[in-house]
């Protein structure tokens, strides 16, 4: 209870087990408001100190030193705060995102990232067309007029487009929710009750997950998704099927037939919130592992989980802050129309990638409502943050600290954002965007360590967004939550009674491409 006032860092008296966290675990405040509060209290230093129930954190405030933790010293921070022991899921551990820093995680990385390059999206674009297709019918079908809640329509558009992008199955889980791939997929996502204890004891006490062996993934889902991927990987090598998906594409890896492709992560033409692949992933390596069905099982699992309650969050907020903001609405749609009208009515890769305005929505809309409110670091060897001005000390890291980046609170601090809780996309122009403070606009990570999934989940937006606008009036209706009342429970960033909005059937726009 000692620990940050021996180290000479400003923080929150803390309560015995609880640290600071108890009005986040009494429901009274969300996770993402509890650590903006202490980020403004705290607002003279560059870090402050946080106790986090039975561990504690250094919460980096200032962009240089979070630059500096993130890139330079990347070799001593490489790796997130496992959530269980590495040897307790195989399954959970041996994903990108799971893997602790080194050798191996620079060598699934590197061999991942060719995956994720401007072309190999390009080429998932007819993939997540279809998806786009399904769900404005199915919104289509309902009449001219509906309230649509935006979270759960977009978990199902989401899992479809992971179905087939990433395991190679077509699903339609609007119109048929009980297909088992949503029905399972859902579970999967399922962070509440029992198993948001078991996580967080975990969490708190390693040698507890050691003893129960509680995985991180539930039985019966890892014997569906496992064998649906066993499966797969079986019937294409039997049958030579090729598909334009990451199975496919993992596959190549198996045979060694997948090369780094020059420049393939510079183009800047997915957005202005793409992360720029680092000479970690860029440089190939030779890999020292075998890629078994086992790895590839890990790394299309935690696209399921990395890239679906990030892109449906980042969709509902999009969509939410056009009904509210018709100026807004008006303009995209006029955007996409011109576009329409020189490529036969129909959405291509190119046209949607060159609509400036779509992009300055979708980056401001990611910049008030960051899908991840916080990201971490775990230092592997000690290290010291050398003070600067008058206040500070030196501040003795020891192996294994943990600092956060307060993604939410940078995100809605008047200094670099004014007037921060506007939605204003304006922020974005080819002329604003440029004197955007470098590393405080953080949506997707930074360092070697960023999304990789950053060109998949603007594409896979961008693209339902511009169906939507075309198609539909977006507008405010009863159930619309104005504000957003933040879940006090749930990690995600979102409101307990969902995003509320209602679609109005345009008919001049869905004429463009039937
Ligand atoms: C709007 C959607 C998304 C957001 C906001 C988002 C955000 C993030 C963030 C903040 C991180 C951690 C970065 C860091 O620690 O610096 C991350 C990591 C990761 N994301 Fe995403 N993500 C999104 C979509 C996706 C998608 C669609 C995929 C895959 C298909 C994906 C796969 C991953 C993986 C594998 C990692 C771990 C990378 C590593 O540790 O090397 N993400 N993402």
């Amino acid at each position: 209870l000692n620990y940050w006032e021996e180290k000479n860092v400003q923080h929150d008296r803390p309560l015995p087990i609880f640290g600071n966290m108890l009005p986040n675990l009494l429901g009274k405040i969300s996770n993402a408001e509890l650590i903006q509060q202490l980020y403004n209290k705290y607002s003279s230093g560059r870090y402050f100190g946080l106790y986090n129930l039975g561990s504690t954190s250094l919460v980096i405030r200032d962009p240089e030193l979070i630059k500096k933790i993130a890139v330079k010293e990347f070799e001593t921070f490489p790796e997130h705060k496992p959530f269980i022991p590495s040897d307790v899921d195989p399954l959970w551990s041996n994903n990108l995102f799971a893997m602790e820093g080194g050798e191996k995680w620079h060598q699934l990385r590197s061999t991942l990232s060719p995956s994720f390059t401007s072309s190999k999206m390009k080429a998932m674009f007819v993939l997540m067309k279809e998806c786009t297709k399904e769900f404005i019918n199915y919104f289509e079908s309902k009449g001219d007029s509906v309230d649509v809640e935006l979270k759960g329509a977009f978990a199902r558009f989401g899992i479809d487009v992971i179905a087939t992008t990433a395991f190679g199955v077509t699903c339609n889980s609007l119109s048929d929710p009980k297909n088992e791939f949503y029905v399972l997929g859902k579970e999967l996502m399922n962070f509440k009750g029992l198993r948001r204890i078991i996580l967080m004891l975990n969490l708190l006490c390693p040698p507890i997950a050691r003893i129960t062996r509680v995985s991180f993934f539930p039985e019966k889902i890892k014997k569906f998704f496992g064998s649906l991927v066993k499966e797969t990987l079986q019937l294409r090598r039997e049958r030579k099927v090729v598909r334009p998906d990451m199975i496919h594409l993992l596959m190549e890896y198996q045979k060694g037939n997948l090369a780094q492709e020059e420049d393939a992560h510079s183009t800047p033409e997915a957005g202005f919130a793409v992360v720029e692949e680092s000479v970690f992933g860029k440089t190939k390596q030779k890999l020292k592992f075998e890629v078994t069905d086992d790895i590839i099982t890990s790394q299309v699992m935690i696209f399921f989980l990395a890239g679906l309650d990030t892109v449906s969050t980042m969709m509902s907020y999009t969509i939410y802050e056009l009904a509210l903001n018709p100026d807004s609405q008006n303009r995209l749609r006029a955007e996409i129309e011109d576009a329409l009208r020189f490529s036969d009515g129909k959405l291509t890769y190119d046209n949607l990638m060159g609509m400036k305005y779509l992009d300055m929505v979708i980056s401001e809309s990611m910049r008030k409502w960051p899908p991840f409110v916080l990201i971490d670091r775990r230092s592997v060897r000690p290290y010291t943050i050398e003070p600067e001005g008058p206040t500070e000390t030196p501040v003795f890291l020891e192996k294994h600290s943990q600092v956060i980046y307060p993604i939410f609170a940078i995100h809605r601090d008047p200094k670099y954002y004014p007037n921060p809780d506007k939605f204003d996309p304006e922020r974005f122009n080819d002329e604003n965007r440029s004197s955007i403070q470098p590393y405080t606009y953080l949506p997707f990570g930074a360092g070697p360590r960023n999304c990789i999934g950053s060109r998949f989940a603007l594409q896979e937006g961008k693209l339902i967004i511009a169906e939507i606008v075309r198609n539909f009036d977006i507008v405010r209706v009863k159930k619309t939550q104005v504000p957003i009342v933040m879940s006090k429970t749930n990690f995600n960033p979102v409101p307990d009674e969902g995003i509320w909005v209602g679609f109005r059937r345009r008919k001049e726009g869905s004429i463009l491409e039937k």
